[in-house]
């Protein structure tokens, strides 16, 4: 952006519009990655191969990218010592939690970690909170079918080797009322639906559950639980964001 000749609102606009036109969602303005949601599957632009591309990359030596952010704050931390901080921002539907999760990714995969645990590695930890955090955190509003309903302050911690030694992540300013009460083409959090709709026959009637629309929390909207969606739920525990939770090259590359 900073290499237009004319500097202004439209000139910035017909940039991000003509690059979005050849999907080039992510143009650099100065050090601000600005990202404009594709709301289609890129595959390409987040699988093993150009992971490794942007690995040990300088900013700006490739295309702009989440990745070159990524690994700009961590050669920011090897080379300073100090903490780097990555800001994710834009209205509701923007893409921030897609975001954040490649980001984290990236880190994860690309830092590694030397603490092995019982339980699994620090990264596959740290990318399984996911599913967990949106399930309670997340609803279906007329913005966005997984809708974040609260702020998410994640911090990884890196030992002296310089590789993710854990993790923690610190929810704030949670939606409360949307479990009594939301607008009516919208949803209560994701949790209700999956419990009601993922529990077996025997343990529904064993803890006396029925079904979403029995319940005041979750008959209140009126597309509350078409098929369709309530596959995703279940199946995958987290629902509409297909481009993220199916890039299984992804992973591999751990
Ligand atoms: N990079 C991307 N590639 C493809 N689709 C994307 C991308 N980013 C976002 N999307 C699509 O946009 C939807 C909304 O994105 P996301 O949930 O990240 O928005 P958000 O900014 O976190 O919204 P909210 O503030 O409501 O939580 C996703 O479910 C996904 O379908």
């Amino acid at each position: 952006m900073t290499n237009l000749n004319f500097l202004h609102e439209p000139a910035l606009l017909q940039t991000l519009q003509v690059r979005f036109q050849q999907d080039l969602i992510y143009t650099y303005s100065g050090i601000v990655l600005v990202s404009v949601n594709p709301f289609k599957s890129l595959p390409y632009l987040y699988d093993a191969s150009t992971l490794e591309l942007y690995r040990g990359q300088q900013l700006g030596q490739l295309d702009p990218h989440l990745f070159a952010v990524a690994e700009e704050s961590y050669q920011c931390l090897c080379r300073t010592l100090q903490s780097q901080s990555i800001i994710i921002s834009g209205e509701s539907g923007a893409g921030k939690t897609v975001s954040a999760k490649f980001v984290m990714r990236y880190l994860a995969i690309s830092c590694g970690t030397d603490v092995k645990q019982s339980s699994g590695n620090v990264e596959d930890q740290i990318l399984a909170s996911n599913p967990i955090l949106e399930a309670f955190g997340n609803s279906k509003t007329t913005r966005n079918d997984n809708s974040s309903r609260f702020g998410k302050f994640m911090q990884l911690q890196l030992s002296e080797k310089k590789v993710i030694s854990g993790a923690v992540i610190r929810t704030y300013l949670l939606e409360k009322s949307r479990i009594v009460t939301h607008a009516s083409q919208e949803r209560n959090y994701h949790i209700f639906y999956q419990l009601l709709e993922g529990l077996d026959s025997n343990k529904k009637e064993a803890w006396k559950l029925t079904n979403c629309g029995d319940y005041r929390y979750t008959n209140q909207g009126i597309t509350f639980f078409p098929s369709k969606i309530m596959t995703l739920y279940t199946n995958k525990g987290v629902a509409h964001v297909p481009d993220v939770d199916d890039n299984k090259d992804f992973l591999s590359v751990a």
